[in-house]
């Protein structure tokens, strides 16, 4: 039995990469997990896990309540409630209907409960020092109706250390989107695999610390729905090397009082280690003021090379961007799209499909749930609602790599299981800052083999320092620059 820490609300710990499970990945698993003659089942192991997990979280707690929801969540708990009462702590379990209803696993469990003289209560006890959160899991699938909705609500008033099972009730494990009312957790343990909603949208807001516990199951290749973004391993830099190993980047962007945005992609390009950067302003009137290191050289974008350049278009591009798009999706060599320049190609056919035409591996497109909905042709909450279908069907339907920005940014290209990318936090919901990623990721892209390598490590990269960040310290986007 091992337990595995996962993340916290501000950063996660470095990963390989980690799959994360959809809810029906998860039934295939429990399905094919075949039952051991005189060993205990997938509930029972569960119950002993989530039973050890609270009990090393909350070590003194005396009075737990155990919030049990009518299907295998609440089985869990009960399960759970078995082992605390052993073990000499008082439990209240509270059933939101009679154990009787409840599907063969959890009603074994509920057997047992009664068996061990517990006693189901169908209210909410009126104080208590630790609650189990066992009400939803995976079988979510409206919002909390009574008496579910009630417990959720007193659960968070009381604001008392809370242990979520599996996921916080009323969270979508598979998308991330929440029912209201959802549990605030102090920490969740996810059983047999962690499930991408857990990373994604408004899950890392609910879970607290993410815990996982296998129940000795092994997930394969076809169970998995993506992946955590891993840690990328430091490139190289060898020592007989010259500016031009490590890449050129052009930034084409800032039009007339945006110049800020471009300046800020060529800064983050410099900082990322980029051999030469060029910055290209549509407008450079009004410049007075607008700080240029030294290091980077000035042109107009007519006069930009074209040999071995990587272009990030858009930061700050606003309608002029267009006029010089079709020219970089048919001629840069590699090519990030940001910002307006995405606008314009979700209004414009001809650039929609010039960008179709480009080698998915050499481009990346960095929308906000904002751009992605006006590139898909849809609202922003159909975006939301579902972040991973969303960053494959950019992928797919503009065949190219996707970062799709928000909480637990996604990673998508065509043909490939998603990624979704463990770090970053709120910190970086602010202007700018998506100017430093697309800088960043022309950086890489001038350097790493593919689109996708470039993509991920952008990624986890740019969420990193924000996780790192000095809690006293305001964090913007210039500053984020210099830690690069
Ligand atoms: N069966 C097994 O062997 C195992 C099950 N596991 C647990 O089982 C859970 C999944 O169990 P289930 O599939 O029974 O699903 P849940 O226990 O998550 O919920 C299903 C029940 O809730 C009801 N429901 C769904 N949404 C509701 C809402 N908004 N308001 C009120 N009622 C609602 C459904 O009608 C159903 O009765 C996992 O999350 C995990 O905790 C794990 O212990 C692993 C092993
Ligand atoms: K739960």
């Amino acid at each position: 039995m091992s337990f595995e820490w996962i993340a916290s609300h501000q950063s996660a710990k470095p990963t390989t990469e980690i799959p994360l499970l959809s809810s029906a990945d998860i039934r295939a698993i429990e399905a094919s997990t075949e039952p051991i003659i005189g060993q205990p089942g997938l509930m029972e192991q569960a119950g002993l896990a989530i039973a050890r997990w609270v009990l090393a979280q909350a070590p003194h707690a005396h009075f737990f309540w155990i919030a049990c929801g009518n299907g295998n969540n609440g089985g869990d708990g009960a399960e759970a409630a078995i082992h605390l009462h052993r073990w000499g702590k008082t439990v209240y379990v509270s059933a939101v209907k009679s154990p009787k209803s409840a599907p063969a696993d959890a009603s074994r469990a509920w057997t047992r409960l009664v068996a061990e003289g517990i006693a189901v209560h169908h209210e909410a006890p009126d104080s208590w020092d630790v609650c189990i959160d066992a009400l939803l899991g995976i079988g979510l699938q409206r919002h909390p109706e009574p008496p579910y909705a009630e417990w959720i609500k007193r659960i968070n008033q009381a604001a008392k250390p809370t242990f979520a099972i599996d996921v916080p009730s009323g969270l979508d494990a598979d998308t991330g989107s929440t029912f209201e009312p959802v549990v605030q957790a102090s920490a969740t343990l996810s059983l047999v695999g962690l499930k991408p909603g857990l990373f994604t949208h408004q899950g890392r807001d609910v879970c607290g610390d993410i815990w996982l516990h296998k129940l000795g199951t092994e997930s394969t290749t076809e169970h998995i729905r993506c992946t955590l973004n891993p840690t990328p391993k430091p490139l190289p830099r060898p020592h007989a090397s010259h500016k031009g190993s490590f890449g050129d980047v052009a930034i084409v962007g800032g039009a007339l009082g945006m110049q800020g945005a471009a300046v800020l992609a060529a800064c983050a390009a410099l900082h990322a280690g980029a051999g030469r950067v060029f910055l290209a302003f549509l407008n450079s009137e009004g410049l007075q003021g607008v700080g240029i290191p030294p290091d980077i050289m000035l042109r107009s974008p007519d006069t930009l090379p074209h040999q071995g350049l990587t272009v990030v278009a858009g930061c700050g591009g606003e309608h002029d961007i267009g006029h010089h798009l079709p020219h970089w999706l048919e001629l840069a060599e590699r090519l990030v799209i940001d910002a307006d320049a995405l606008n314009a190609i979700a209004i414009r056919p001809d650039l929609a499909q010039a960008l179709v035409q480009r080698r998915a591996d050499t481009t990346v497109i960095t929308p906000h749930p904002l751009e992605a909905a006006r590139l898909l042709g849809c609202k922003t909450t159909q975006i939301q609602a579902n972040r991973l279908d969303a960053a494959q069907r950019l992928a797919e339907t503009f065949q190219c790599t996707v970062i799709l920005k928000g909480s637990g940014s996604v990673i998508a290209a065509p043909g490939r299981k998603p990624r979704i990318n463990p770090t970053g936090n709120g910190r970086l919901a602010i202007g700018g800052t998506g100017d430093v990623l697309a800088g960043l990721t022309g950086t890489l892209l001038s350097q790493r083999s593919t689109a996708w390598e470039a993509a991920s490590e952008s990624c986890y990269i740019h969420g990193l320092l924000a996780d790192q960040w000095p809690q006293q310290t305001t964090l913007t986007a210039s500053r984020l620059i210099e830690h690069l």
